[in-house]
């Protein structure tokens, strides 16, 4: 969902909220942002080089080019809500603690010491992703690739990682009927493996239970998956792997017992977020750009496909077996 001009004044209120300075670098972010919103591409003359602070301004709202409107606008939203996190209640929490962002009803973000976490926050329901998650991750995604983090973590709450796609999407069908709801769907899942592909800092999982679907198959674009030991993975014939097997395959890059999972990845974690974050980007940037346009084309294919997989009566027949099963017992 867009930010509304609601939002966008409600983020410029926060600004003023701001417990601690953000710092120079951030405040010209805010200003350009701000500009390209209310007023469009930067038309000023360039003032002088002598003039440092109006000069420093004018580029860093220059550099945003021809940007629309409605991207700054969210964009400004996304750093606001990103600096409200990190920063807003710096002098209330207590050292150590996770500082937690606001606007998410499927997610807790939280932000520190370098690193924003994404928790996927529907535990009842197996940490399912409807369309709301689906949305609300591809957000904290762009808002994380924008804040001042080193590394990003995706992780789940509850005893579960994630069950996937959640089965009720199918279930809301529109005016145009299931093939509109199919290709709705592939346009959707499109662009929500699109933000993975191109997602620019480090992004790690840690995937603290079983996991199936969809949260298994985006794995493979990430630059770390920790398991713990607790992890089974459903993949294709319906076969359970366990995070082991997943990591002899590649998929995992080190299981942990579920008793130390969370110590010792959040000790590799901080290490990493230590390390300089331009060189992580950079490095990240060489690795995946060779890779990304063909990353791209695969998943314009599978989604695709699976556009008319979604139609076929196996599909149809497996979700009404899953949704009607309570009624079977
Ligand atoms: C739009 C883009 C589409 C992209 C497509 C992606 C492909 C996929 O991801 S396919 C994978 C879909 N996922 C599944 O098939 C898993 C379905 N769920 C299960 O098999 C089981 O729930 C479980 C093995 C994950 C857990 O079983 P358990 O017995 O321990 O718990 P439950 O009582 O079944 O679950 C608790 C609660 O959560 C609801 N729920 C769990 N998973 C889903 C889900 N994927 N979709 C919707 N709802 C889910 C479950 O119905 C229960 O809810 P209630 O307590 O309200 O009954």
């Amino acid at each position: 969902m867009r930010a509304s001009q609601k939002d966008f004044e409600n983020a410029m209120n926060q600004v003023k909220l701001l417990k601690k300075d953000p710092g120079n670098e951030v405040k010209l972010k805010l200003y350009a942002l701000y500009k390209q919103a209310t007023e469009g591409p930067c038309n000023m003359p360039k003032p002088g080089v002598f003039d440092l602070i109006n000069k420093a301004k004018w580029d860093a709202w220059n550099t945003l080019g021809s940007l629309p409107k409605e991207t700054a606008r969210q964009n400004y939203v996304d750093l606001v809500s990103s600096l409200s996190s990190s920063l807003e209640s710096s002098s209330q929490v207590e050292p150590g603690t996770d500082r937690k962002s606001t606007g998410y009803e499927t997610l807790m973000v939280t932000s520190e010491d370098g690193i924003t976490k994404i928790t996927l926050n529907r535990p009842a329901k197996k940490n399912a992703i409807n369309i709301e998650m689906y949305h609300e991750i591809m957000r904290a995604l762009k808002a994380a690739s924008k804040d001042d983090s080193s590394i990003t973590v995706l992780t789940g709450n509850g005893d579960y990682y994630s069950s996937g796609n959640d089965l009720t999407n199918f279930t809301d069908i529109p005016p145009g009927g299931v093939e509109e709801k199919a290709k709705n769907s592939a346009i959707l899942l499109r662009e929500f493996v699109g933000c993975f592909i191109d997602f620019p800092k480090p992004l790690i999982a840690m995937v603290n239970g079983p996991a199936v679907g969809i949260s298994v198959t985006i794995l493979g674009l990430f630059d770390a998956v920790y398991a713990s030991d607790r992890a089974t993975e459903m993949l294709v014939f319906g076969k359970k792997l366990t995070a082991g097997e997943a990591c002899a395959q590649g998929l995992v890059t080190e299981v942990f017992p579920d008793s130390t999972f969370q110590k010792e990845v959040w000790t590799r974690l901080k290490a990493f977020a230590k390390l300089p974050p331009n060189a992580m980007r950079i490095s990240k940037e060489v690795i995946r750009n060779r890779e990304k346009e063909k990353l791209h084309a695969v998943n314009a294919e599978e989604c695709s496909v699976l556009q008319e997989r979604w139609l076929s009566d196996e599909c149809m027949n497996a979700v009404m077996n899953f949704l009607s099963r309570k009624s079977n017992l």
